[in-house]
């Protein structure tokens, strides 16, 4: 019998899971991974194994099924009594001003962890809803929660503030950062593969359906571009990003728009969606450009993907200023994974910086993407926020291993 450690990472558009095997105590094995999509009244579960491999594909309607429920019972099925769970953990997108170290969940601790909802109104329940199921179909189960804000705690305290009266502060309205453990996960990776530019100055960028980007200084965040909330900085799949808070006022005085007409606004109708009026995902703009033939679409495809790309330049420009200079730059998530053609608009760019993009090596997704003559080395590193989870459940559950 395998002891194994279930984690969730609840995102804004899929719940993804990874069911890892703990041998000796603490070496990570992967077993399976998979993800939860919503898509109005369905959910579709995916799961592959350890080497990827599709091993189940549902779709079901969220009428007859309850996804973690199902999610558990597909477990019991497929585990056949090979595998004992010992342990679960989660992201949970906001810890606030006093949790920064993963810890196990209490009721006190969710009452506390709730209360921190109208800091992200969107993400914190969808982050603390498989804590909520777990607690209800196997509450003897330890769980642990990471937070995506702890990274950024070494921010200077000058950056953690917003220019608003002092009262708004002191209620907590300051600057976070968020995609933490994404971004201690490849502060880590760093340090094995290529230290100097984890000891140095680099920006990691997660380009995901959420993007920010981190100045990654002598190992630590030191600016990020979400700050307050998920909506700051760059522009995402259906999120705004930074933009002048004049345009609200607008909305507000000239639409009548209330909160609810807000957050649809900011969060689900902009960004890539708002611009190209055809899709939150990169995939799909990018083969609507080849196949539209309508002009006027056309255009609004290609603005949307130009500013995109504008606004990380622009952004990569703000945090190199601030850490005065850029040694390495490091793309990560689904899109800066995997969009060739953006990493080369973003880094052609750049060239007057001394960036010098090997294009063959980009076009392959290689692991270095930059020239051995480049001043700034550029990197593809796919991130893995589940395995930071899982290596920060350990410690709480040895006595079980
Ligand atoms: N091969 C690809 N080329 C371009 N974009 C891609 C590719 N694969 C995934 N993406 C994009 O990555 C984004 C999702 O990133 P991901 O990190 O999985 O997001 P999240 O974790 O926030 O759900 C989508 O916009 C998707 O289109
Ligand atoms: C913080 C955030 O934006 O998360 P996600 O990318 O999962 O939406
Ligand atoms: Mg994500």
């Amino acid at each position: 019998m395998s002891n194994v450690v279930i984690v969730f990472n609840a995102g804004s558009s899929s719940l993804k899971f990874t069911i890892f095997k703990i041998e000796k105590k603490s070496i990570i094995i992967k077993l399976i991974k998979g993800r939860i999509e919503y898509d109005n009244e369905t959910f579709h579960f995916l799961a592959s194994d350890h080497n990827d491999q599709l091993i189940t594909q549902n779709t079901f309607s969220t009428k007859n099924k309850e996804p973690l429920e199902y999610l558990f019972s597909w477990l019991s099925e497929h585990e056949q009594g090979t595998h004992h769970i010992v342990g679960v953990g989660h992201r949970i997108v906001h810890g606030g001003a006093d949790f920064v170290d993963p810890v196990c969940v209490t009721p006190e601790l969710l009452k506390q962890l709730e209360s921190l909802t109208p800091f992200a109104p969107l993400h914190q329940p969808q982050t603390l809803a498989p804590v909520h199921a777990i607690t209800k179909y196997r509450p003897q189960l330890p769980q642990i929660v990471c937070f995506d804000t702890a990274f950024h705690r070494s921010i200077p305290d000058i950056a953690q503030l917003l220019p608003l009266p002092r009262r708004y502060g002191e209620k907590g309205v300051r600057r976070y950062g968020f995609h933490g453990l994404s971004y201690d996960f490849l502060s880590q990776r760093l340090q094995l593969i290529d230290p100097e530019l984890a000891n140095g100055r680099t920006i990691l960028a997660h380009l995901g359906s959420g993007a920010s980007l981190c100045a990654l200084k002598h190992g630590k965040s030191f600016e990020t571009t979400m700050g307050f909330s998920t909506l700051d900085g760059l522009m995402m799949g259906s999120r705004c990003g930074m933009i002048d808070p004049g345009a609200l006022l607008y909305m507000i005085k000239e639409e009548n728009a209330d909160w609810e007409t807000l957050v649809n606004t900011l969060y689900h109708q902009s960004g890539l969606l708002g611009v190209s009026g055809i899709s939150t995902d990169m995939r799909v703009l990018r083969e609507r450009l080849i196949t539209e033939t309508d002009p006027a679409i056309r255009k609004h495809v290609q603005q949307a993907l130009s500013l995109s790309a504008y606004r990380i330049v622009e952004e990569i420009g703000a945090l190199a200023a601030v850490m005065e200079g850029i040694d390495g730059l490091v793309f990560t998530a689904g899109i800066g994974e995997h969009d060739a053609e953006l990493r080369q608009t973003i880094c052609l760019a750049l060239s007057w910086l001394g960036l010098k993009l090997d294009t063959d090596a980009n076009q392959k997704n290689a692991d270095i993407i930059s020239s051995p003559s480049s001043t700034i080395r550029v990197r593809v590193e796919p991130t893995h926020e589940e395995l930071i989870i899982c290596q920060n459940v350990l410690p709480f559950i040895q006595d079980a291993l």
